[in-house]
């Protein structure tokens, strides 16, 4: 099979290649000032946070994934100047700013390497950072306020992109301080090399839809959680463009409670094997999904497909009988109600899939992770102490780019 294939039908085929994001300058933003705003819950210890993250990606590799990290695609293509334009632009696209600060904050991008450009991009222009800063918004800017703020949640690459198929959705992020992370998955999925020729499927103009929220539960069946993130408007839009591009013939749409706790579909379950997910106790019995499906016209224009729509269903019957199998088996965790809270926050349903009953998972949810050793699903676990003070776990902070077939 040609390595450079992209392109995901399932959340547990063999991963082939994986964006991921090696957490940088941008975590050292973090204040306890800016943290609850960045959506971090702490201020997190960067350097260990970087080790953890190693050791995360040396699991990957060392089990023959390939990994592609988004600051080195991103200064990939910032040597184009289309690309550098759009992200400068898009940098700047602040109404706090006003045009004078604007054209200063734009002289000073525009005169950047790209690498240097890549990491001001990610780790935000500080005030005290813009020599030649002007304008009636610098001067009354608070000093230790950002023109270009930063973007630590670019760790999670899972939200601001995900393939289905062979194309890749650039999703449109729901909470402020994460806008401006798609503009840079756009522009990679744009104008890289490696991504040439790609469908674009979705885009951050579109109603909010969060990669997290999108489980790839077998060929053709898509589960979209909404809640805090994802909007219904969202889960219908991309039901509709999957349906007519062919790339799926059924999408549950599953609410979600519209809590940081449960912030996306894929912080309470997520797939271990073709046929099985680990799922937060709370949620097993109460999640119902709707089912969403296309008649046998598909016309061109996707946002007029007609959708049928039935429901709502215990999420597991709806999803077995989308997927044509007998059951979805839902791992016992047996936790206690509380421990079961404890490891949910901690992302202990989080899990990343390299191959069907192979998980990578936090190894701090040593109770969530013993049940599914019991299941047969074998645990890679990796440390999360710093990591997850952003409140994602190895799946939030992977966005497979290829896995096999199933
Ligand atoms: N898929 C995920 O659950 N991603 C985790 C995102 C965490 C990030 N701090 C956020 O609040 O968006």
């Amino acid at each position: 099979m040609d390595p450079r294939r992209v392109g995901a039908t399932s959340e547990v085929g063999r991963l082939r290649t994986v964006v991921l994001h090696r957490p940088g300058a941008e975590l050292r933003r973090l204040t306890p000032r800016n943290n609850d705003q960045l959506l971090f819950d702490g201020v997190p210890w960067v350097a260990r946070a970087q080790e953890e993250h190693d050791a995360f990606a040396a699991e990957l590799t060392g089990r023959g994934v390939e990994v592609l990290y988004l600051d080195a695609l991103l200064t990939e293509v910032l040597a184009r100047p289309a690309a550098r334009e759009e992200l400068v632009a898009a940098a700047v696209d602040d109404p706090r700013l006003g045009a004078t600060l604007q054209r200063a904050a734009v002289a000073h991008l525009s005169g950047l390497a790209p690498q240097d450009l890549a990491t001001t991009l990610m780790a935000g222009l500080a005030h005290d950072e813009l020599r030649g800063g002007r304008g009636l918004a610098y001067q009354i800017m608070d000093r230790g306020d950002f023109v270009v703020p930063p973007l630590p949640n670019l760790l999670f690459t899972r939200d601001s992109s995900v393939w289905v198929g062979d194309q890749v959705a650039i999703t449109s992020l729901a909470m402020p301080a994460r806008h401006r992370e798609s503009t840079i998955t756009r522009a990679v999925a744009t104008h890289h090399p490696r991504f040439a020729g790609t469908g674009q499927l979705y885009d951050a103009s579109l109603e909010h839809l969060e990669g997290g929220d999108v489980l790839l539960l077998g060929p053709g069946v898509l589960a979209v959680g909404v809640g805090e993130r994802t909007t219904p408007g969202g889960a219908e839009r991309l039901a509709r463009r999957v349906f007519a591009r062919g790339l799926a013939h059924t999408v549950l749409v599953v609410p979600i409670a519209q809590e940081r706790a449960t912030m996306h579909l894929d912080t309470i379950a997520t797939m271990v094997d073709a046929d099985a997910m680990v799922m937060y106790p709370a949620v097993a019995d109460s999640l119902v999904a709707w089912t969403v499906t296309v008649g046998d016209e598909l016309p061109d224009d996707a946002d007029t497909v007609e959708l049928a729509v039935s429901g709502p269903r215990p999420f597991v019957v709806a999803a077995a009988a989308a997927m044509g199998i007998d059951r979805l088996r839902v791992i016992d965790t047996g936790l206690d109600p509380v421990t079961a809270e404890r490891e949910q926050w901690d992302d202990g349903n989080n899990t990343l899939a390299l191959a069907p009953r192979l998980a990578v998972a936090y190894e701090r949810n040593t109770v969530t992770n013993a049940a599914l050793e019991a299941a047969g699903i074998e645990v890679v676990p990796i440390p999360g102490s710093e990591l997850g003070s952003g409140r994602g776990g190895p799946r939030c902070m992977s966005c497979p780019v290829s896995r096999d077939p199933l």
